[in-house]
């Protein structure tokens, strides 16, 4: 059994590879602050992995911290991947292929497998991205762009007079407090510019290419998008399964 590890800059998800088939997914919340305690506690109860493979776009601590637990757990070493110039079915448009974020990378691969005529890919997570991939597994470059909470937080760390704190809240405009203001303006404002970043990329995807949606926020976000969208909650860690099974 391989474990597949695709650590966020929010949440760690994590699932089981045996057998060509993912199992036993879970999650951990990065934010809280004894997150590596729990990932060891959860990670304790799976049975010892003869590979762990991974992403991370989080910071080297967090890595780190994955590291220890493998280590710790089972005495393995986790196996990072990251971005190359050509890959596993796919071109990295990046003219600097390690610059691209690795999420991105295991999420193309995941969807040169599952869409073999090309496709829009868009993550929503700490921040929102959308990637094109044409029909010959051609990565058309993408679009970055801060997520809900993130850019709550942002506005919160930026100014003098804004203090956020606590879950996000679903809000309605115009608002009548700060709070209200602020959520209503992550809300739509993230909404309308996810759709203007979905007009300008897909239109460079195969007509017939898979519209993929993945990451936390894609529930939230999808309804918002122009076109039909197929979910697929774990393309980074199909991605990585394809990379496991190839290496
Ligand atoms: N239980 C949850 N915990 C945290 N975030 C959640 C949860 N449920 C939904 N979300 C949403 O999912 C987003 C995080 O999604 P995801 O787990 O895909 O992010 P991530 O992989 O950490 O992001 P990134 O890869 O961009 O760093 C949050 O910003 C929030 O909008
Ligand atoms: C954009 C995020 C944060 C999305 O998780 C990640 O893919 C990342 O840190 N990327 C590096 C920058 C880039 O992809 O160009
Ligand atoms: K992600």
């Amino acid at each position: 059994m391989t474990l597949l590890v695709d650590a966020g800059n929010t949440r760690l998800k994590w699932a089981r590879l045996s057998g060509g088939r993912l199992t036993g997914h879970g999650a951990a919340d990065c934010l809280e602050a004894a997150w590596a305690q729990g990932l060891e506690a959860a990670w304790s109860r799976i049975p010892p992995p003869a590979r762990v493979l991974g992403v991370c776009v989080a910071s080297q601590a967090r890595r780190g911290a994955v590291e220890a637990v493998a280590r710790r757990l089972w005495r393995r070493t986790v196996e990072w991947i990251e971005p190359a110039g050509q890959g596993w079915g796919v071109i990295n448009a990046y003219a600097e292929p390690a610059l691209l974020g690795a999420d991105r990378w295991a999420a193309l691969i995941g969807a040169r497998r599952c869409a073999p005529q090309g496709a829009c890919i868009v993550d929503a997570g700490t921040a929102i991205t959308v990637d094109g991939l044409d029909a010959e597994g051609r990565h058309l470059g993408g679009a970055i762009f801060p997520g809900r909470e993130l850019l709550v937080r942002t506005l919160s760390q930026g100014t003098g007079r804004i203090e956020m704190g606590g879950a996000f809240q679903a809000a309605e405009l115009p608002g009548r407090s700060t709070e209200a203001a602020v959520y209503g303006g992550a809300r739509y404002g993230v909404a309308a510019a996810a759709r203007a970043l979905v007009e300008q990329v897909c239109p460079a995807c195969p007509p017939a290419g898979a519209r993929l949606a993945t990451g936390g926020g894609a529930d939230w976000l999808l309804p918002e998008l122009p076109g039909a969208w197929q979910r697929r909650p774990a393309l980074v860690l199909e991605g990585l399964a394809a990379v496991a099974e190839a290496s």
